[in-house]
């Protein structure tokens, strides 16, 4: 039986007169990778910060690991960890010394939080810069410090709010990793991420939000498929992309795509058909939210 780790219904949370979350519904099995996308300004912190007991809802059940976030604060906290929020980083230690402090606060053993500090720094590339002290660390650093404190114990649910902002590919493409091995282990994710193809790559589910609404929610492949058809993309001899036109899968529709294309198509240029990517997704659910809500 597949239980919930993360169930919400008919979320609601305004501030002021601003209805962020207006009517959220959300499943999110145990074990699962689970990505929140969303513009920018649509309710993804808030929602982790409802999820994680910082913020209160207004009304909706939300329920966390079977506790609820209001009459069980306790219960929730004990079962979810949270990137950058309750893993305060001291300035003035260095990278392990923090890693250490935060294993004792956990209630590791002095040598099992140098052992977990250890693994920690190597994992998120931080072994030469160990004994440093966290004030000369770039934004990198601080970031990946940041993710290795909320790491120290594992709980049954890890909240990363934008985990790998402002990282590198190969420090983002490790990120993955040990979000894989996280769940491979039982532990639910829930991440927000502004990148697309993260959620593409890492996601078991996303949840697409707009307009205070899940307007979206599948596996990638659901969601592409929602979308339908496939995309005719118009190159230049450079191989650059001049136009991209979403069409239907069938051979018609497909034909009549490059027909209309090859009117205004340059010399030399060519086409490209492909399934629609993450992006074209986020567009079209996100596009179609913000139009019926202006209408
Ligand atoms: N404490 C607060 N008081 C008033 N307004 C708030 C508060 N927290 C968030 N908001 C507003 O709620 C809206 C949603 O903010 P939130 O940070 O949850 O969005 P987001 O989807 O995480 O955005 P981004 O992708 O830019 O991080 C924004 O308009 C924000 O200004």
């Amino acid at each position: 039986m597949v239980t919930a780790m993360i169930e919400v219904k008919g979320l609601r949370k305004a501030f002021g007169d601003h209805v962020v979350l207006d009517g959220i519904d959300l499943s999110v099995p145990s074990g699962a990778i689970f990505a929140l996308i969303g513009p920018n300004g649509a309710g993804k912190t808030t929602l982790i910060h409802i999820l994680s007991t910082l913020v209160a809802p207004d009304s909706g059940s939300v329920r966390v690991a079977g506790h609820d976030v209001i009459t069980d604060k306790e219960g929730v906290k004990q079962s979810i960890s949270l990137t950058g929020q309750f893993a305060a980083v001291d300035e003035v230690l260095t990278a392990e010394e923090n890693l250490r402090m935060m294993g004792r606060l956990c209630g590791l053993t002095a040598a099992e939080a140098r052992r977990r500090a250890i693994e920690l720094l190597a994992s998120f590339d931080l072994t030469a810069a160990a004994h440093k002290r966290v004030k000369t660390y770039s934004g990198g650093m601080r970031r990946r410090l940041d993710l290795a404190l909320s790491l120290v114990v594992t709980r049954p649910i890890l909240f990363l709010d934008e985990p790998t902002t402002g990282l590198d590919t190969q420090s983002r493409r490790a990120l993955w990793n040990d979000i894989r091995q996280l769940a491979a282990k039982g532990v639910t994710v829930f991440l927000t991420t502004q990148y697309l193809e993260e959620a593409d790559q890492l996601a078991d589910a996303i949840a697409v939000i707009a307009g205070g609404r899940v307007v979206a929610q599948g596996t990638a492949d659901e969601l592409k498929s929602r979308v339908g058809g496939d995309v005719v993309e118009l190159r230049d001899e450079n191989d650059e992309i001049i136009r991209e036109v979403p069409t239907g899968s069938s051979i018609r529709e497909v034909k009549m795509t490059i027909d209309e294309l090859v009117r205004a198509a340059p010399e030399g240029s060519r086409v490209n058909i492909r399934r629609p990517s993450m992006e074209d997704v986020f567009v079209a659910l996100t596009t179609k939210e913000l139009e019926e809500s202006a209408i």
